[in-house]
C-alpha cells in the first residue's frame, strides 16, 4: 500500500531522513518509533508531500499523491464546529454537488449531504467519540475526544494510509487502552496504517511491526516484543529515548 525507496530530507547541513526504505502491506499497521529528533516526522510529512525529498514514495502501487488522512500531534480541529461538522469537511463530496448544490437545491445533494451525516457519525462511533457529544463544539471537548474526532476525520477520507503523528500522547492509561482498541478496529485490508508514538506499550499492543529510526536512518525493524531485544535498537535507542512516560 505504502512503498517507499531511498528517501532522503535535507534541512540544510542536517539529513532529517537518510535513504529509507519502507514498505507497508495493506491491513498492515507499522509503528514507528525512535529517539527524538530521528526523523520519524520529517519521514512522514515527506510522505505527505509536505517537504520536498528525494526518493520514490508510491501510495497503492502508483506514484503521485494518494488518499492520505492523518491526526497531527495536536489535534487541528476546528474548535468552534460541532465534532460531526468536523469529520464531515474530511469526506469527498462525489456528487460534486457540495454545501453549494445544497443550497441551490441541486437533485440528490439533500441525500449526499445526509449520507455523508450518516457516514460521518458511524467514523465517530468506530473512534471511541460518544455519541452525546457528536453535536457538541469541538472545543468543549477533552483531547481523547479531539484526537478520536481527527481518527474520524481521517477514516471519512476514505484514505490508502492512515498517519497517526503522538496519538497516545497527553491520554492516561484507560484512555491509552481505549486508542489501542481504535487502533485494532480502523485495520481495514482496504487501507494500511503508520502510527508513530513514544510510549511502547501502546506501540506493542497496537501494531503488527515496529521500525525504529535513529538519526534519520531506519536501523530495525521487525514484529514487537521482538524488536526490543534487537542489539542495534538496544545500544542506539534504549539508552538515550527521552519517554514520555
Ligand atoms: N523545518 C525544519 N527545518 C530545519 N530542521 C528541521 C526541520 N524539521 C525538522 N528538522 C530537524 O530534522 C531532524 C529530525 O526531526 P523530526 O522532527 O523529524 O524528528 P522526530 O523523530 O519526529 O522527533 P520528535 O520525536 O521529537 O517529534 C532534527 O534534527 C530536527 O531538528
Amino acid at each position: 500500500m505504502l512503498s517507499v525507496e531511498n528517501l532522503t530530507v535535507r534541512f540544510g547541513q542536517v539529513v532529517a531522513v537518510d535513504n529509507v526504505t519502507l514498505s507497508v502491506a495493506p491491513g498492515e499497521t507499522v509503528g514507528i518509533v525512535g529517539p527524538n529528533g530521528s526523523g520519524k516526522s520529517t519521514f512522514l510529512n515527506a510522505v505527505n508531500r509536505l517537504v520536498p525529498s528525494t526518493g520514490t514514495i508510491k501510495i497503492g502501487n502508483r506514484a503521485g499523491p494518494g488518499r492520505i488522512g492523518r491526526t497531527f500531534q495536536t489535534p487541528q480541529v476546528h474548535p468552534e464546529l460541532t465534532c460531526l461538522e468536523n469529520v464531515m469537511l474530511g469526506s469527498p463530496d462525489r456528487t460534486g454537488t457540495g454545501l453549494f448544490g445544497a443550497w441551490l437545491g441541486r437533485p440528490g445533494a439533500g441525500r449526499a449531504e445526509r449520507e455523508r451525516r450518516e457516514k460521518a457519525a458511524e467514523y465517530l462511533v468506530t473512534a471511541n467519540v460518544p455519541t452525546s457529544v457528536f453535536h457538541e463544539q469541538c472545543d468543549s471537548q477533552p483531547l481523547s475526544v479531539a484526537r478520536g474526532v481527527e481518527i474520524a476525520r481521517a477514516l471519512a477520507r476514505e484514505p490508502q494510509i492512515i498517519f497517526l503523528d503522538e496519538p497516545a500522547a497527553g491520554l492516561n492509561d484507560d484512555e491509552t487502552s481505549d486508542l489501542v482498541d481504535v487502533i485494532r478496529a480502523i485495520r481495514s485490508p482496504d487501507r494500511c496504517t503508520v502510527v508513530i508514538e513514544h510510549k511502547i506499550d501502546f506501540i506493542d499492543r497496537a501494531t503488527d511491526r515496529v521500525v525504529v529510526f535513529e538519526a534519520g536512518k531506519l536501523i530495525a525493524t521487525g514484529p514487537p516484543r521482538e524488536i526490543w531485544s534487537h542489539s542495534r535498537v538496544v545500544e542506539a535507542y534504549l539508552g538515550v529515548v527521552d519517554v514520555e512516560d
